[in-house]
């Protein structure tokens, strides 16, 4: 490691030889009702490695998720991010070792660019020389911008359940402990849907009615997630997104109506298509994995079973990204 040094009068680099790793958790936003506002991060791990090289070359070593369809060059999602949280702190980047070990699936509504961006901003910001580095508030703000919404960002960066919003001085976000009960399972499907399209097809205003009814069921998906999940199947009803994309995941929103009509606290995990249902206790979390794989298997319900489902029971992550630097600054 040669330590921090000066490139021009102005800009500094990153300490060459240094690597920071990143462990980020996927997340699963929305939960029914919390549009933009609500998430929980969930126990499926991405972990980026990021060296800093003597030599001006981008190296990439991919693997897992979109090893096949990732661009390796500056145009990855993770090394723009790094560039500009580089610029915003005065840095220029010379060469990098980009290693990804990618877990979490893309396009399918568990948060994959959220966590590749908090992890790209986290293992750059921790690059830096320490009277440079910036706290989680700033890293919420950036990943935020970058991201457009702060549901997925939030609780990547801090674990548990996460509720945020926006004003004139920029995003923020409250952590909240979910009740230990609470088991999410979620049911992937072997299909894509971009965040992109899926945000296209929101209206530009809703019914009154539908809003008011809403923020009723987002206060009690609260009290729910954190002090009785008994209530979780009405915490979890939506009325501003789901219906409006059910046409691009036809397989999700039949799998997400019939869990609920048989009692269970389904959602349409982010944009989607992953349908996430939040189980109260072991015994319905195993039930659930259990249904959905039968319904997948059956023949009675053709829009279900013509999909692909990975079925996974998981757990609520409670702590967040955590970064590492070797050798330390
Ligand atoms: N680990 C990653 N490294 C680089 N790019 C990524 C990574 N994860 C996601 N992306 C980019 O983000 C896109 C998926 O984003 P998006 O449509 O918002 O879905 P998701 O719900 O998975 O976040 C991918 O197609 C890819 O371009
Ligand atoms: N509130 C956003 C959440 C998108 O989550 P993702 O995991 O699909 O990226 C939305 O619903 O558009």
């Amino acid at each position: 490691m040669t330590g921090l040094t000066m490139t021009s009068p102005l800009l500094k680099t990153p300490a060459t030889g240094a690597t920071a790793t990143v462990r980020v958790p996927g997340t699963s936003a929305n939960l029914g009702p919390g549009f933009d506002s609500l998430g929980l991060a969930v126990s499926l791990y991405d972990t980026l490695s990021i060296t800093v090289l003597e030599t001006p070359a981008l190296e990439f070593e991919l693997s897992g998720e979109g090893v096949e369809s990732l661009p390796r060059d500056a145009s990855h999602l993770v090394v723009k991010t790094m560039d500009l949280v580089w610029e915003r702190l005065g840095y220029s980047r010379g060469g990098l070792r980009v290693s990804a070990s990618n877990v979490l699936p893309h396009g399918r509504g568990l948060g994959s660019s959220a966590s590749a961006i908090v992890a790209a901003i986290m293992a750059a910001n921790a690059l830096v020389a320490p009277a440079d580095q910036q706290d989680d508030a700033w890293v919420l703000q950036l990943a935020s911008e970058l991201e457009g919404h702060p549901d997925n960002v939030a609780p990547a960066i801090f674990g548990a359940v996460a509720v945020s919003w926006q004003e004139a001085a920029g995003f923020a976000s409250a952590k909240v402990m979910p009740h230990a009960g609470v088991i999410p399972v979620a049911a992937i499907p072997d299909v894509e849907l971009k965040t992109e399209r899926a945000r296209g097809m929101l209206p530009a205003t809703v019914p009154h009615a539908d809003a008011a009814a809403n923020s009723g069921r987002a206060a009690l998906l609260m009290h729910a997630l954190s002090a009785e999940p008994t209530l979780l199947l009405a915490g979890t009803r939506d009325y501003l997104h789901q219906d409006y994309r059910a046409e691009a995941m036809p397989g999700s929103a039949a799998l997400v109506a019939q869990l609920r009509q048989e009692g269970h606290a389904a959602f349409i995990s982010g944009a989607g298509p992953t349908v996430m249902t939040l189980a109260n206790g072991v015994e319905e979390a195993e039930l659930i994995v259990h249904r959905i794989n039968e319904l997948g298997a059956s023949t009675s319900m053709p829009a279900i079973s013509g999909v692909s489902w990975r079925v996974l029971r998981l757990q609520v992550d409670l702590e967040g990204a955590k970064v590492e630097v070797h050798p330390s600054l």
